[in-house]
């Protein structure tokens, strides 16, 4: 909670007369509370210079105290009595501003209707926000600021702050903020609400797990629109519409109320929901989860680690191809721009894929109708002889997993200057392929040589050297692969091919070449369906026949893919190596892993049919550890977003005061950035960002800014003081308010440029 009384911090003032402010002199009296029934509050400087009046509570449901209003009923004893004191003749301060104004016009100003039964509906008055307030009295020593210039009864509050003082405004205050009065009369910026003026900003919450105390209001406040005008340099702000409860809180305007509860619901509120959105700190739950970032920033901004995977990936979605290092590439095939390879294009036609048999290319690519970015997968020289193939693109088309690259469309073009046939695939940015990853050999395999390798320096399988280097990666710090690992691919693996085999489907592909590898450990089977096209036997009178046989070959593949993963070797698949192989993975992970193999490779002779299913017990109880992996992980990534929401939804709300602020001129109007409810905004951007200390030093404080940002977006009801830089006017204002300001302001400018598209 602030500590007003410390008289750190302050409002944006200039320099040259920093400290000066809360020992001018300034009064203020809380005329919106009982004097003019209009909500306003003035605020003004004992030396009379130019003041400002504007709406403070929003209690009130009009403009003008209407005595005769039924709602403003037997509340005399909880008003502030300093207020009846001050209740003159025409329940306005005669020294007051207003005062001289109304005396001034000598008319039958709205606040004549109040002067003339003020009296006694103030008896009357009925204010449900502050039943709850302390009752205090003017003779409590608390409430009697000393007399004479501003300085001392100033200083009560700013400069010594008297705990009595303080305490006796705490307890009147439902946001448990900090009071304040200014100068040397007894006044109070005391609000029917109770919701004061913060003249200094929250302090900056501990980074650790903790975030600003939200403040609890129980009355929802909606902006008013106000009326303005200007009397001798003087502008005097008046709310002119009624102000309804509902729309502060996310919660609030989401038709709950306060407890959470829908309107409907009979349940007594238990609960006060904060007004205004933020960011509460990480979950207890995930802060002691291993390879969490630990910096200060990641407790309020997205961890450093997704952060850098994030960015990558994005670059890599935006990257565009550099057009001299490819000048062949058309600029445009069917739907599809701004081709970029993402390998080396092969130079000649007899450059063939080895799995599928032909020459093949990949390429980013974006579409020209809806700016996604997708895989190509370029079959070089290949003539569709008809189009009966196309029943099994669509059946691929419909299949969605987690663990595959989905198939966008299939088509043919000649704008590479061949007969080309193009799979479009979803892209996903940053993957790399099983080969890659886990058998080229310029990964440091940490001391492990492939025991199958060519290279005659390497150990030879079973030497005495091989079996000596085995033991010490069973140790650990080995270039194997951990079990848990293996069994992650087995089980992500596993899951594509269920769904392919359901679908009536085969993957044909399942090779290192082909499976993916995006982020830390997701797997998605590409080039699915390009077999069954290229392959497609036209004259076949069952074209799925075979789809049984390529199933079975499917889980041969999976156990040679196995395989060779736990012997980080391709070779270790090849017939010679087999046994030893098998062997090599008895010596290093458990059973289950090598008779999942055997069950896989096992020869289709001796084993009737293969399902996918039979693995399911294989696997076993590792599916709960990746479950569990999975789901924590979840957590983590969910509680990455909700501090990322937050920051993102500030930023638009920054653009917007940014749109609305300093604009030189809007509907010809120069002065319009400056006046009206722009001027408010003008003074609350110097609040959010340009405060010093007393000493003028630049004073800050993110946590202020976030604060006071994610307060506007919720149009909490707690009030703010603003000042202006040259100290004449001080605006007492909520967020709901300011947040009204903003919207009215922001939708003008939407409306005029939308004016001037029409124009155009
Ligand atoms: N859907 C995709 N999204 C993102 N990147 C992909 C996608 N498909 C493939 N890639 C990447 O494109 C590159 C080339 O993939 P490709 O399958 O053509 O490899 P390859 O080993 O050269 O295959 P082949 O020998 O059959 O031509 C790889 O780095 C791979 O990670």
């Amino acid at each position: 909670m602030d500590n007003i009384s410390a008289g750190v911090r302050k409002p944006a003032v200039p320099a040259n007369s920093r400290g000066s402010y809360l020992s001018s002199g300034l009064t203020v009296s809380n005329m919106g509370t009982c004097y003019s029934g209009d909500d306003a509050l003035l605020l003004s400087r004992n030396h009379g210079i130019s003041n400002v009046i504007f709406p403070g509570s929003l209690a009130y449901s009009g403009n003008r105290v209407k005595p005769e209003e039924p709602s403003y009923t037997g509340c005399e004893d909880r008003m502030d009595p300093i207020f009846l004191s001050y209740s003159q003749a025409n329940g306005v301060p005669q020294e007051s501003k207003l005062a001289t104004y109304m005396n001034r016009q000598n008319t039958s100003t709205p606040t004549s209707t109040v002067n003339q039964s003020l009296a006694k509906n103030l008896a009357g008055l009925s204010l449900d926000a502050v039943v709850s307030l302390k009752k205090v009295t003017p003779q409590a020593p608390e409430f009697v600021p000393a007399a004479g210039g501003g300085g001392t009864a100033g200083n009560t509050v700013a400069g010594n702050g008297s705990p009595d003082f303080l305490n006796s405004f705490t307890g009147l205050s439902s946001s448990g903020g900090p009071q304040a009065t200014f100068g040397s009369r007894r006044s109070s910026l005391e609000s029917p609400l109770s919701a004061s003026p913060r003249l200094t900003p929250q302090p900056s919450p501990p980074l650790s797990n903790c975030s600003p105390t939200p403040t609890l209001d129980k009355t929802p406040i909606t902006p008013v629109s106000t009326y303005q005008e200007n009397v001798g340099g003087t502008t005097y702000f008046y709310p002119t519409t009624v102000a309804v409860a509902g729309a502060a809180g996310g919660g609030e305007a989401a038709g709950l109320n306060s407890s959470g509860m829908s309107s409907g619901s009979s349940v007594v509120p238990s609960v006060v929901l904060p007004s205004f959105h933020v960011y509460p700190g990480t979950p207890t739950h995930l802060a002691s989860i291993k390879g969490k970032s630990t910096t200060p920033a990641a407790a309020f901004y997205v961890a450093n680690e997704i952060r850098m995977e994030t960015l990558h990936r994005n670059a890599l979605v935006l990257a565009q191809p550099d057009p001299e290092q490819f000048p062949e590439l058309p600029s445009e095939i069917d739907n599809y721009h701004e081709l970029c390879p993402l390998k080396p294009v092969p130079s000649n036609s007899m450059h063939k894929s080895q799995l599928l048999g032909y020459p093949m290319s990949t390429y980013k690519a974006t579409n020209t109708k809806t700016g996604a970015r997708y895989c190509l997968r370029r079959v070089h020289g290949f003539r569709l002889p008809n189009t009966k193939c196309m029943f099994l693109v669509d059946m691929w088309k419909h299949l969605q997993h987690s663990n595959i690259v989905q198939l966008r469309e299939v088509f043919t073009t000649k704008a590479f200057g061949d007969y080309s046939m193009i799979f479009v695939y979803d892209y996903h940015p940053g993957s790399e392929t099983l080969l890659m990853k886990h058998f080229t050999p310029s990964e440091p395999l940490n001391g492990y040589a492939d025991p199958f390798s060519a290279d005659p320096t390497a150990p030879r399988p079973y030497s005495h050297q091989k079996n000596a280097l085995l033991r010490q990666q069973h140790g650990g710090g080995s270039g194997m692969l951990p079990e848990g690992v293996i069994w992650n691919y087995i089980i992500q693996l596993t899951s594509a091919l269920r769904v392919i085999h359901a679908a009536g489907l085969a993957c044909r592909t399942l090779d290192p070449t082909k499976i993916l590898l995006t982020g830390r450990s997701r797997l998605r089977l590409s080039s699915l369906a390009i077999s069954d096209v290229l392959t497609f036997d036209t004259t076949s009178p069952n074209p799925l026949q075979l789809i049984p046989h390529f199933q079975q070959e499917d889980l041969t593949a999976l156990g040679k893919v196995i395989l060779a993963l736990a012997c980080r070797s391709l070779m270790a698949v090849q017939r010679e190596n087999m046994q030893t192989s098998l062997d090599l993975v008895a010596r290093t992970y458990s059973n289950d892993l090598r008779n999942v193999i055997m069950y896989l490779l096992t020869n289709q002779q001796q084993q009737q049919h293969k399902s996918v299913t039979d693995l399911m017990p294989m696997i076993g109880a590792r599916f709960y550890t990746q479950l569990d992996a999975i789901q924590i992980r979840s957590d983590v990534l969910e509680n990455e977003i909700s501090k990322e929401m937050e920051n993102g939804r500030l930023c638009r709300l920054l653009v917007k005061l940014g749109t609305v602020n300093e604009r030189p001129e809007l509907n010809l109007d120069p002065t319009w950035a400056e006046t009206g409810d722009r001027y408010m905004l003008k003074l609350f951007r110097d609040y959010l960002f340009h405060q010093v200390s007393e000493d003028g030093r630049p004073w800050l404080d993110m946590s202020h800014v976030v604060q006071c940002l994610n307060k506007l977006d919720t149009a909490a009801p707690e009030k703010i003081c603003l000042m202006s830089r040259d100290e004449q006017s001080i605006l007492v204002v909520s967020y709901a308010e300011l947040k009204h300001c903003l919207e009215q302001s922001f939708e003008e400018i939407l409306n005029a440029a939308t004016k001037r598209d029409q124009i155009a």
